[in-house]
C-alpha cells in the first residue's frame, strides 16, 4: 500500500506527503498541499507540499555541499549504493505502481513494468558508469607538428555539479531515474522536480534511494505545480546542468536557462510510413501498440500513419478490426485504453478530433468520451490542412494520411516541427535504409513501432523534440565535462614509447 511501511515516514498526519531534503522527510513552511486528482474518479487521490523558494534555496546549498564529497567517493561505492537502490525499488514495485495506477490511470502491468524497468535501468548505468568513467584518454604532444614528446595530456570526465531533474507525467519513475542514475555515477548531486500527476511515485522511489543509504543532501526531490515553482528551480544560480522531458514547457525553459548543459526531451509527431510491399498484419500489430499504448500518452507514439494508398484500405480495415478488441476502462483492470491524465488533456484531445470532423475526416469509429476516457478513434483520408495532422494529441486518437509516393511520406514527416523518432514498414532493407536517412528524426525504427527502449539504445530528438542525447551511456557522458591535466617535462620523453 502506498505510504505505509517504508513509506510510511513520508506521509505527515494530515496525510500529505512530504518532500525530502537533507536526507530527511519534510513539511512545507507554508502549509500549503497540491492536490493530485485522480485520472480515474476525477476526485483528490493524494497530496503533496507546495514547496517555498526557500525550501529551494536550501536544497541548493545541500546539493551543492553534499556533491563535493560525493564527487570523491569512489566509482565502485557510487555503484554499489546505486544497485542497492535498484533492489529496494524492485522489492517495492507494487506500492509504487500502486501510485502510478492511481495518479497517472497507467494500466496496472504497464505500471509495474515500469519500476521493474526503472530498477534495471539503475543497475546497469551503475555498471556502464564504473567502466566509462573507470577511463580517460592520454595524449602526447609530438603528434601535433613542430612538438616534442615534452608535454603529456591526460584528460578525464568530471561531474557538472548540481543536476536539476525534471520528468513528466507520464513515466514519472522511469524518466526520473532515467536521470538521477547517470547523474549520481558521474559524481553529481540531484534535485527532482516531479511532474504533479505522478509526484507521489516519485516520492516513493526518492524512499527507495533513501533507504539504500545515500549521503544527506545528494538527493532532494522538491514538490510543487511547475508553473508556479518551476522557474524558480530552472533559473537557480546553484543549478549546474538540466535534464527536462516533456512539452513544449522545454523549449521555454531552454530560453530562460542561463549558460549551462540542457538535456532536454520533448514532443514528437512520429510518423509511421507504409509502403506497397509492407506486410499489412505486422504494421497493423505495431500500430496499435505504437499508437494507443497507454492511450497514446508516449512521446514515442505512433502519432501520424503515412500509408500508400494503394494498399490503405486493407491497412485500415485490419486495424479497425483490432482496434475493436482493445479493452477500454480503469487501469486497475488492466485495460488497454484507461483514462487521459487531465481533464484539460482530453479536452485538447476533443478540439483536434473535432477540428477534424469539420473538415471531413472520416472517422472509422464513433467518437466517444466519459471524463478524462476516450474510446480509441482512427481517423482515415486526414488532410494536411487538419490540426491532427500536425499536433500532438497524446491520447487514443491516431490520423492516417493516404500518400502516392514515398516522397510524399517523407516531405511530410520533415516538414513537422517535431523530429523524434519515425518508422518505415517495407520488406526492402536497401529501400527503409534510404528512407531512414532522409528522415529528419532522432531515430527510425524499421519494421517496428517507434520506441524509446531497450534504455541502453541513444535517444534523442531533433528539432523541436529536444536537445542533446538520452539513453544510458549518453546521459551519462553529458552529465560530466572533460578535464584536461598537462604535464610538462624538462626533456623529451619517450617513455611512453
Ligand atoms: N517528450 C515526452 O516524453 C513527453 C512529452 N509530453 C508533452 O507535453 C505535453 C504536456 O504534458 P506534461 O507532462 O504536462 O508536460 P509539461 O511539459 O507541462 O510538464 C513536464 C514537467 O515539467 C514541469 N513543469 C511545468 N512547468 C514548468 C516550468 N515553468 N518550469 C519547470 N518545470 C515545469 C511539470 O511539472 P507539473 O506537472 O507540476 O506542471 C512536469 O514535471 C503532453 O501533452 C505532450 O505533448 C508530455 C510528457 C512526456
Ligand atoms: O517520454 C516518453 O513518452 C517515453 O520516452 C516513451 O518511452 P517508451 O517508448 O519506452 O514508451
Amino acid at each position: 500500500m502506498a505510504g505505509t511501511g517504508v513509506f510510511a515516514e513520508i506521509l505527515d498526519e494530515d496525510s500529505v506527503y512530504k518532500y525530502y531534503s537533507d536526507g530527511e522527510w519534510k513539511k512545507c513552511s507554508s502549509g500549503k498541499a497540491v492536490a493530485i486528482i485522480n485520472p480515474t474518479t476525477r476526485k483528490t487521490q493524494y497530496k503533496v507540499q507546495a514547496c517555498s523558494q526557500a525550501e529551494v534555496n536550501k536544497v541548493m546549498e545541500s546539493a551543492k555541499s553534499a556533491q563535493k564529497a560525493w564527487a570523491r567517493t569512489p566509482l565502485w561505492k557510487r555503484a554499489e549504493l546505486l544497485h542497492k537502490a535498484a533492489a529496494i525499488l524492485k522489492e517495492h514495485k507494487a506500492p509504487i505502481a500502486e501510485c502510478l495506477v492511481k495518479e497517472i490511470a497507467k494500466p496496472a502491468k504497464d505500471a509495474v513494468s515500469e519500476v521493474v524497468r526503472s530498477g534495471d535501468l539503475v543497475s546497469y548505468t551503475a555498471e556502464e558508469g564504473v567502466r566509462i568513467l573507470g577511463e580517460g584518454k592520454f595524449l602526447v604532444s609530438d603528434s601535433f607538428p613542430g612538438n616534442e614528446r615534452t608535454k603529456y595530456c591526460l584528460t578525464s570526465k568530471i561531474p557538472l555539479g548540481v543536476i536539476l531533474a525534471i520528468p513528466p507525467f507520464n513515466y514519472p519513475v522511469n524518466l526520473a531515474v532515467s536521470k538521477i542514475a547517470p547523474a549520481l555515477i558521474a559524481g553529481n548531486s540531484l534535485v527532482l522536480k516531479p511532474p504533479t500527476q505522478g509526484a507521489v511515485s516519485c516520492l516513493h522511489m526518492v524512499q527507495c534511494f533513501h533507504l539504500a543509504g545515500f549521503p544527506k543532501g545528494l538527493i532532494s526531490c522538491v514538490t510543487g505545480k511547475g508553473s508556479e515553482i518551476g522557474d524558480f528551480l530552472t533559473m537557480h544560480p546553484g543549478v549546474n546542468c538540466i535534464s527536462f522531458t516533456g512539452g513544449d514547457t522545454g523549449i521555454a525553459i531552454s530560453k530562460k536557462a542561463g549558460m549551462l548543459p540542457l538535456q532536454m526531451e520533448l514532443g514528437g509527431k512520429d510518423a509511421c510510413i507504409v509502403l506497397e510491399d509492407a506486410d499489412l498484419d505486422l504494421v497493423a500489430a505495431n500500430i496499435i501498440k505504437g499508437g494507443f499504448s497507454y492511450s497514446g500518452q508516449r512521446c514515442t507514439a505512433i502519432k501520424v500513419v503515412l500509408v500508400m494508398e494503394s494498399v490503405a484500405d486493407a491497412l485500415v480495415e485490419k486495424v479497425k478490426a483490432r482496434v475493436a478488441k482493445l479493452r477500454v476502462g480503469p487501469p486497475e483492470d488492466d485495460c488497454d485504453i484507461t483514462p487521459v491524465v487531465t481533464e484539460s488533456s482530453a479536452n485538447f484531445i476533443e478540439g483536434l478530433v473535432m477540428d477534424a470532423k469539420e473538415k471531413g475526416a472520416t472517422f472509422c469509429q464513433e467518437y466517444k468520451r466519459e471524463g478524462n476516457l476516450i474510446w480509441p478513434l482512427l481517423l482515415d483520408n486526414v488532410r494536411p490542412d487538419m490540426r491532427i495532422a500536425w499536433e500532438e494529441p497524446f491520447g487514443p486518437v491516431l490520423p492516417v494520411i493516404r500518400i502516392n509516393s514515398v516522397e510524399e511520406g517523407i516531405h511530410h514527416c520533415n516538414a513537422s516541427n517535431f523530429g523524434l523518432q519515425g518508422c518505415v514498414f517495407t520488406k526492402d532493407i536497401n529501400k527503409a535504409v534510404l528512407i531512414s536517412d532522409a528522415m529528419e528524426t532522432g531515430t527510425v525504427q524499421i519494421n517496428s513501432a517507434p520506441a524509446r527502449g531497450p534504455d541502453h539504445f541513444p535517444f534523442q530528438g531533433l528539432k523541436d523534440s529536444g536537445i542533446g542525447s538520452q539513453g544510458i551511456t549518453n546521459s551519462i557522458n553529458m552529465m560530466t565535462k572533460v578535464k584536461t591535466t598537462v604535464i610538462n617535462l624538462p626533456s623529451p620523453s619517450y617513455t611512453m614509447g
